[in-house]
């Protein structure tokens, strides 16, 4: 037709097709609402007999039809479909290709509600409280009037205000326990004052048969349903296995919605369906008002199974399966998992010291050849000492295309090297079997029974009791104590890393004019090393790789700036080093800009 534009049109799929997906994808009995169910043309109201082959859910009596409609049906087309299978349960598969950074859902929050433990929060606007004010009607502490008989406080408000007895609070600024049955109380409140959403937020999984019998659902059963039976005396209301229910769809569903000041939990329907990943291909943002805002990562081709990280993503496999087994109920079998060498991230891997030490004899034997032959001649060449033999050597490095630029000469390197799969690594043999043994990919010796979960476990403590309260000190002093036990890229080393990147240019006494070329070239290196992890662990658009691009950029912009002020770069060599930074500022835009 003249004047249109229906070119780039989804296909067809027969409704047949549509309703036969929809039909495996209605777990839990429930039909869910993004599926075909009456379906009329979107053109005539006739019965249709095809689905717009991108979401699946329009239908048309034709193929003309659906040509016609398609301007019209654009805006609320989107690229992905519900699949469903009995190991996964419902998905996500991407219709079409998907560009990087395209936008896959916008989805606004079914409800939101304090973390089971938080510091206190006010209840309507969640930012932290002191208990200057209390509400009147519940006793829990609000920042202010305003905050009193808002809609989102109601309903724990009400329940006790029922109960007759008011909630005091009284210690402030570290986690509380009194706020565990806030959330599940409001969904609760769902069934009778607003059973749309409650019938949305119950066709989420709740993995309640897995949850059977656990730890965790023996605690809550001590505390959130003792509380709600008890305290608030809603036994009749609220049964045990609802509770429970809500209990697993909280736990299974949640998203952590990181506000300036406090962190609390929200429920979305669609972006609920995302199947994890630990090498996600969307990422995850959420706009002014709360939505979630999710967008390809990285290219996604049609088929693709749209993935998305549900636990920590700098962590060693193990920590990870742990936490995916504990709170989701499942065995991760991504390719990261899977693979030994994490798809050679090494985030898990320990140090080899036979081999390292075998290693280190040779390169010491090596340069004593070296030497002995150079003579007599290196001598002459006037070796410049301090920053200027540092700069020169990281130039040649640079220029060489090194890997391990400015590092040391060591084999015990704090850079990423030998990350081809044959380095001294000690990794994990099958990844997924807990009884699974460590050998080193280099001379195939194994490793001691428990000794690479214990040493990770006691590192691992040291470095989050540093994280507390870092400095640069204390970071470099931590890498030098580790870096003969842990591969440079381990996931403990990278959390460090990334904390010392940005200590170098915001610690006092380490502003980032007042950083000298070598604390400069140290942050570039560190900016490098947790880049190329970033790469394999969080590739595309990632908060990580955006952050450490911004740092990588101001150490590039600040080094040519001090190494052309000392004299230490040409006039060419700054344009080249300022080029460097540019790209870096343009990909940090990029990647943030989503
Ligand atoms: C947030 S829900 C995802 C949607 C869910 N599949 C459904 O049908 O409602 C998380 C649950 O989905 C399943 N799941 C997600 N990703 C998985 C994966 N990679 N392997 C196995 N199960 C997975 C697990 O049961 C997990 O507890």
């Amino acid at each position: 037709m003249p004047g249109e534009s229906h070119g780039d049109a989804p296909a067809a799929v027969p409704l047949q097709v549509a309703v036969q997906s929809a039909a495996l994808s209605c777990v839990n009995g429930h039909q869910p609402e993004d599926q075909p169910k009456t379906l009329k043309c979107g053109e005539c109201a006739k019965e249709a007999t095809i689905v717009c082959g991108g979401c699946w859910t329009h239908g048309y009596c034709a193929r003309d039809h659906q040509l016609k409609g398609w301007e019209k049906h654009r805006p609320k087309c989107r690229p992905w479909r519900v699949g469903a299978s009995s190991e996964l349960g419902r998905f996500m598969v991407a219709t079409r290709d998907v560009a990087a950074g395209e936008l896959l859902m916008k989805d606004s929050p079914l409800l939101m509600g304090p973390k089971m433990v938080t510091e206190p929060i006010c209840l309507a606007c969640y930012r932290p409280v002191d208990g200057e004010y209390t509400c009147n009607g519940c006793g829990f502490p609000l920042c202010s009037a305003d905050c009193e008989g808002t809609v989102d406080h109601e309903p724990e408000c009400k329940a006790i205000r029922d109960s007759g007895v008011p909630v005091k609070v009284s210690v402030f600024g570290e986690e509380n326990s009194m706020y565990e049955c806030i959330t599940p109380l409001r969904v609760l409140n769902l069934r009778n004052e607003s059973p749309t959403l409650w019938n949305k937020i119950m066709t989420l999984e709740s993995n309640c048969d897995m949850r059977d019998g656990t730890e965790v659902a023996a605690i809550t059963e001590q505390t959130v349903v003792d509380i709600i039976h008890n305290r608030l005396e809603l036994e009749e209301e609220y049964e045990t296995e609802i509770i429970e229910k809500v209990l697993g769809i909280l736990d299974t569903n949640a998203f952590e919605i990181r506000l300036p000041d406090s962190s609390i939990l929200g429920v979305y329907s669609s972006a609920s369906l995302l199947e994890h990943d630990c090498v996600p291909n969307t990422h995850r943002t959420f706009d002014a008002d709360l939505n979630l805002v999710v967008r390809a990562a990285i290219p996604i081709k049609r088929g693709d199974h749209l993935t998305s990280c549900y636990t920590e993503s700098i962590a060693t496999t193990n920590y990870r399966q742990e936490h995916l087994r504990s709170s989701k109920y499942f065995i991760c079998g991504c390719k990261r998992c899977t693979d030994p060498t994490e798809l050679k991230a090494f985030t898990s891997a320990l140090r080899c010291t036979d081999c390292t030490e075998k290693a280190e004899a040779e390169a010491k034997k090596k340069k004593a050849e070296v030497q002995g032959r150079g003579r007599g001649v290196v001598r002459g060449g006037a070796r410049r000492g301090g920053v200027m033999n540092r700069i020169n050597q990281i130039q040649t490095s640079q220029a060489a295309g090194s890997s391990q630029q400015g590092s040391s000469s060591s084999t015990q390197s704090t850079a990423s090297g030998d990350n081809d799969g044959t380095g001294p690594w000690i990794v994990q043999q099958d990844p997924l079997s807990l009884s699974s043994s460590w050998k080193c990919l280099n001379c195939g010796n194994p490793c001691t029974d428990d000794y690479p979960e214990r040493i990770t476990s006691v590192a691992q403590e040291e470095a989050e009791e540093l994280e507390e309260s870092p400095t640069v000190d204390q970071c470099e002093a931590f890498i030098e104590k580790w870096i003969s036990t842990f591969h440079p890229d381990h996931a403990i080393f990278v959390n460090i890393k990334y904390v010392l990147v940005h200590l170098y240019g915001s610690e006092e006494g380490y502003d980032i004019e007042e950083l000298t070329p070598i604390q400069l070239m140290k942050k570039e290196e560190l900016c490098t090393q947790v880049l190329r992890v970033a790469d394999i662990i969080q590739p595309g658009i990632s908060r990580l790789r955006g952050s450490i691009l911004y740092e990588q950029y101001q150490a590039l912009y600040y080094k040519a700036k001090a190494m052309f002020l000392v004299g230490a770069a040409t006039s060419e060599q700054t344009r080249r080093i300022a080029m460097d930074a540019l790209t870096a500022l343009k990909e940090c835009a990029r990647v943030l800009s989503k």
